[in-house]
């Protein structure tokens, strides 16, 4: 009885229980709301019809998102069943590209995303230090039930949001979105995540004197200034929060996001081996792109064997490093090439040209594994000679550098290959490197092509082919990633579950979508993706040793050889198993709610 008012009381009061129009009459009259709401009582599905041409008139994108975001902080159900149900529709706009120009726009857009009581995410400022864990647990978006404590944190600290640079506090979108994107690409509850954004100042001149910018205005300290650099005050703040955060939440799984590589390498090595997180641009992209390089070469085979691919990065930070790192692993574990041979197959060019150890400067740390020594004086300073040198089968974008793959170098590499592999992968969509268009037109069609952000689909002139570009960003692995060791319960993410978590992706695609020549599979199977995903990840733990759930061990621990082929009942169990622990918006349970 106690439990039923509890609910009565909070329906009223929650953005999460909220039924809007769609409370009855006689709930109406229990909650003394009736007056508060019009006659009708709508179903839920009217509700959403209202809800999308609400949406659809907006006139632009932004109003979009803000609409949205609106609609998330009064009525998260509705909100999360018009996410899930119209997938394609709204990931580009709660998420890249349209969550790009949010955050630029983040500090004059703030009063319509937040009302009083639905905070947008947490905001750690460093003048908070002193009072960390005060501050962390005041965070609770459901404060009506006490064991809804957060499982899985994204946090950033504004310093490299997408290609955009340093955005200070106006980078918390990024957080947000992508834990929208766990809800409803892996079904985490959406009541457990925690958007986090720290704020250590900003580089950024134009946020700084924007007398809108809601952060704190000054520039971030510089590691410099420490004795030594791992002692800065970067890393021992975020060491105090890390810590905080576990003390409060001993089971949260932390995603490390958007930070500059300039921290973001180190980040995840002082954390990797004994804390439970992984660095998404590091390790989810690395993961997301190995995969549809994987169907690349399958695609590629009969004319190029796979150990005889050279692939050129543009870009030599956070993302192409974590992708080198992930192929690299392929061409050894599926290939059976030393590390030193394929190593060979990987070149990157930076700001300075092509990476090499004898080019003359200090290279940065993240740099200096993937650098050639074999280059032979060869110093390619611009993408043209580098090129012209590497002669590429794959050239991939990860340099923020917009519309930098011209017309010319996209024709260079038609020339050099029957079918080229072109990845611009930089967000948001205007940072990409070319567009799919730009692709197709200078290869005559014959581009194998995946971008961060989704492109529209493209018309062979001279068939009438409609083509469809695939999009190459990490989405399609942390929610899966995620939800694999929330189930499993590893102390730490290691690379083979990141590994693992690549292939799975990889050989998700179905019938349909391998006839189409596809790289990755339609969005709108990621709940079932990412089921995939998680029970390859699942059976990775378990194999390691590292899993702490029970149900889990035995489901895997003694069908673990058979389950490893990701096929037959056992494995089919397994992501049923997955898909019962996603959190649904509950559209038939929520209206069955009587009190
Ligand atoms: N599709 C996806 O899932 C993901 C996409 N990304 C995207 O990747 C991009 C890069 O991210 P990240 O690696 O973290 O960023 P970084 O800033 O760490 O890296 C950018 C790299 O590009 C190089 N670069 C920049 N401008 C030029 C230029 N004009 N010529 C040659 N090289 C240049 C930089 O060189 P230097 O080192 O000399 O400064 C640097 O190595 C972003 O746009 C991001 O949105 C990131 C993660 C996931
Ligand atoms: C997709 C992503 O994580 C990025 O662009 O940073
Ligand atoms: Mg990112």
């Amino acid at each position: 009885m106690s439990k039923k008012i509890t609910i009565v009381e909070n329906i009223a009061k929650s953005h999460y229980l909220n039924q809007a129009t769609s409370t009855t009459s006689a709930l109406r009259d229990q909650l003394q709301i009736t007056g508060l709401l019009p006659a009708a009582v709508e179903s839920f599905d009217l509700q959403k019809k209202r809800a999308l041409v609400q949406l659809r008139a907006k006139s632009t994108d932004l109003e979009k998102y803000i609409f949205l975001a609106w609609l998330r902080n009064t009525n998260v159900r509705l909100f999360y069943r018009l996410v899930i149900e119209e997938l394609e529709e709204i990931t580009p706009l709660i998420y890249t590209p349209t969550v790009g120009t949010a955050c630029l726009e983040y500090s004059h857009i703030y009063p319509f995303l937040a009302p009083p009581g639905v905070p947008d995410g947490l905001f750690i400022s460093l003048d908070d230090r002193a009072n960390l864990k005060n501050i962390i647990k005041s965070y609770k978006p459901y404060p009506f039930d006490e064991s809804l404590t957060p499982q899985i944190a994204v946090i950033t600290d504004g310093s490299r949001i997408l290609g955009l640079g340093d955005l200070g506090v106006n980078g918390m979108g990024i957080p947000v979105g992508k834990l929208q994107l766990y809800v409803a690409g892996a079904g985490i509850d959406p009541r457990r995540t925690l958007p986090i954004t720290l704020d250590l100042g900003t580089n950024n001149e134009h946020n700084l004197k924007d007398e809108f910018y809601l952060g704190l205005r000054r520039k971030r300290a510089s590691d410099e200034e420490a004795s030594f650099r791992i002692y800065a005050l970067f890393f021992s703040f975020l060491d105090d929060v890390i810590k905080s955060l576990i003390e409060l939440y001993p089971e949260l799984l932390i995603q490390f996001e958007d930070f500059s590589s300039e921290h973001a390498f180190e980040l995840l090595h002082r954390y990797r081996n004994n804390t439970f997180c992984f660095n998404d641009d590091i390790q989810g992209t690395g993961a997301v792109i190995l995969s549809g390089f994987i169907n690349a070469v399958r695609l590629t085979k009969k004319d190029i064997p796979p150990k005889e691919h050279r692939i050129l990065f543009f870009g030599a930070g956070s993302a192409a490093v974590g992708v080198a790192k992930q192929l690299l692993d392929f061409f050894q574990f599926e290939q059976g090439m030393t590390e030193e041979d394929a190593k060979k197959l990987l070149w990157l060019v930076d700001t300075k040209g092509l990476v090499t150890l004898d080019r003359g400067d200090k290279l940065a740390p993240h740099k200096i594994y993937f650098a050639r020594k074999d280059n032979e004086g060869h110093q390619c300073k611009t993408l043209t000679e580098a090129i012209d040198y590497v002669k590429p089968t794959a050239l991939i974008g990860l340099s923020s550098q917009g519309g930098i793959f011209t017309e010319e170098i996209l024709k260079k590499l038609a020339r050099l290959n029957k079918n080229p592999i072109i990845f611009p992968l930089s967000n948001p969509m205007d940072n990409a490197e070319c567009t799919f268009e730009q692709a197709m037109k200078a290869t005559n069609n014959q581009v194998i092509f995946a971008s961060g952000t989704m492109f529209p689909s493209y018309t062979e002139p001279e068939t009438g082919r409609v083509r469809y570009p695939g999009q190459g960003n990490n989405m399609y692995i942390f929610p899966g990633l995620g939800l694999g060791a929330l189930l499993a319960k590893p102390r730490i993410i290691t690379d083979k579950q990141i590994y693992k978590s690549a292939s799975a992706l990889a050989y998700s695609l179905n019938d349909e979508e391998i006839a189409l020549d596809m790289l990755y599979p339609k969005l709108t199977r990621i709940r079932h993706v990412s089921a995939e995903v998680a029970s390859a990840v699942i059976i990775q733990i378990v194999e390691e040793g590292l899993a702490r759930d029970e149900t889990v061990i035995s489901l895997v621990k003694n069908d673990l050889e058979v389950l490893k082929t990701c096929k037959g009942p056992q494995w089919e169990n397994l992501v049923k198993f997955v898909e019962e622990n996603m959190w649904d918006h509950g559209r038939e349970k929520f209206f069955e709610c009587k009190i």
